[in-house]
């Protein structure tokens, strides 16, 4: 199994111009048309991109179903939007058979997903050959909502991203939900102890998510991660942040901890500049973790279905 931590990324943007000239818009109108029916795909093809990126890179090891895959592992459980993957994949094979990988497919969604709620385009490198391996053990690269610090911080170091693109990355967060299940305990339980709430929460914002999530209620009720923003993507991730509306332990921690705060604050505020340079940044470390230890030229495969290796 071959890792390469983005090292000379040999993706490069227009990869298929010559042998699937429709790729990028098959791939669009598919992604366009599930999220015209269900916004919530947004956020889980963009998810869906991360999860695939973090373990064994950018390769649609996470498609992948059967026995102990990374798909059927607990990381995994909530991702939605597979489907959308299939539909465009079943038109792929129409128009140009064996030349598209379901790599670059998650890819291209993963983009679409942010311009569809209102976020900044940019040029997605392709060329990303489809991995042989999916290991549902594998998926403890993935942070957790818990994960202290160091540990994100080293998570994302192993896959060649620094603290500047943690940051920028979970900017992600402005677009999508999360389940009770992540946000209870700050707010019933805080470190095993019975009543206490987590102290990076805004006292003002506790009532407001004790009412979404309930103790005792429904773990699987979901909740915006960028209050008030779920469904646009913007910078307004990184004020709730700063006010002690971080929704996910983890996500309050980028302000809690000094080593994220100085890269969460220059995204901070609602002038034109913090907005555009989040956008900026998002683009470009979308494509540094879309590098993640790249399969290409005859590593992999093209999949014939993205569910199966050949
Ligand atoms: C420290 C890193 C991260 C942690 C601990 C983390 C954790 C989580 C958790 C617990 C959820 C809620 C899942 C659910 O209930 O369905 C979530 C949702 C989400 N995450 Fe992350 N995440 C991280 C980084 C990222 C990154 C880098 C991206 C993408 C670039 C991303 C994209 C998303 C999106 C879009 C959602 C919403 C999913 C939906 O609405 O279905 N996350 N994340
Ligand atoms: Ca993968």
């Amino acid at each position: 199994q071959q890792t390469r931590v983005n090292s000379q990324a040999s993706t490069r943007v227009g990869f298929y111009n010559a042998t699937c000239p429709r790729a990028e818009s098959i791939i669009q109108s598919a992604v366009q048309s599930a999220v015209d029916t269900n916004p919530t795909i947004a956020p889980g093809l963009l998810r869906m991109f991360f999860h695939d990126c973090f373990v064994n890179g950018c390769d649609a090891s996470i498609l992948i179903e059967g026995g102990a895959t990374e798909k059927a592992a607990g990381p995994n459980s909530l991702l939605r939007g597979f489907e959308v993957i299939d539909a465009a994949k079943t038109e792929l094979e129409t128009a140009c058979p064996g030349v598209v990988s379901c790599a670059d497919i998650v890819a291209l969604a993963a983009r679409d997903s942010v311009v569809l709620t209102g976020g900044r385009s940019w040029q997605v490198p392709l060329g990303r050959r489809d991995g042989l391996v999916s290991e549902g053990n594998d998926t403890a690269n993935l942070p957790a909502f818990n994960d202290p610090m160091d540990v994100q911080i080293q998570k994302f170091a192993d896959k060649g991203l620094n603290i500047q693109d943690l940051v920028t990355l979970v900017g992600a967060h402005t677009i999508g939900t999360s389940a009770c299940a992540f946000i209870s305990y700050r707010l019933y339980n805080f470190n095993n102890t019975a009543n206490a709430t987590d102290p990076d929460l805004n006292p003002t914002f506790i009532p407001q998510l004790q009412a979404l999530c309930p103790n005792g209620g429904d773990p699987l009720t979901r909740v915006a991660l960028d209050t008030g923003s779920e469904g646009s993507f913007g910078n307004s991730f990184y004020d709730n942040l700063r006010n002690g509306r971080g929704v996910i332990e983890s996500d309050a921690k980028l302000w809690s901890d000094g080593r994220t705060q100085r890269f969460v604050q220059p995204f901070v505020g609602s002038t034109g500049q913090s907005a555009s340079r989040f956008n900026a940044d998002f683009a470009r470390a979308m494509v540094k973790l879309g590098n993640t230890e790249l399969k290409t030229g005859s590593q992999g495969e093209i999949r014939r279905v993205c569910t199966a290796i050949n």
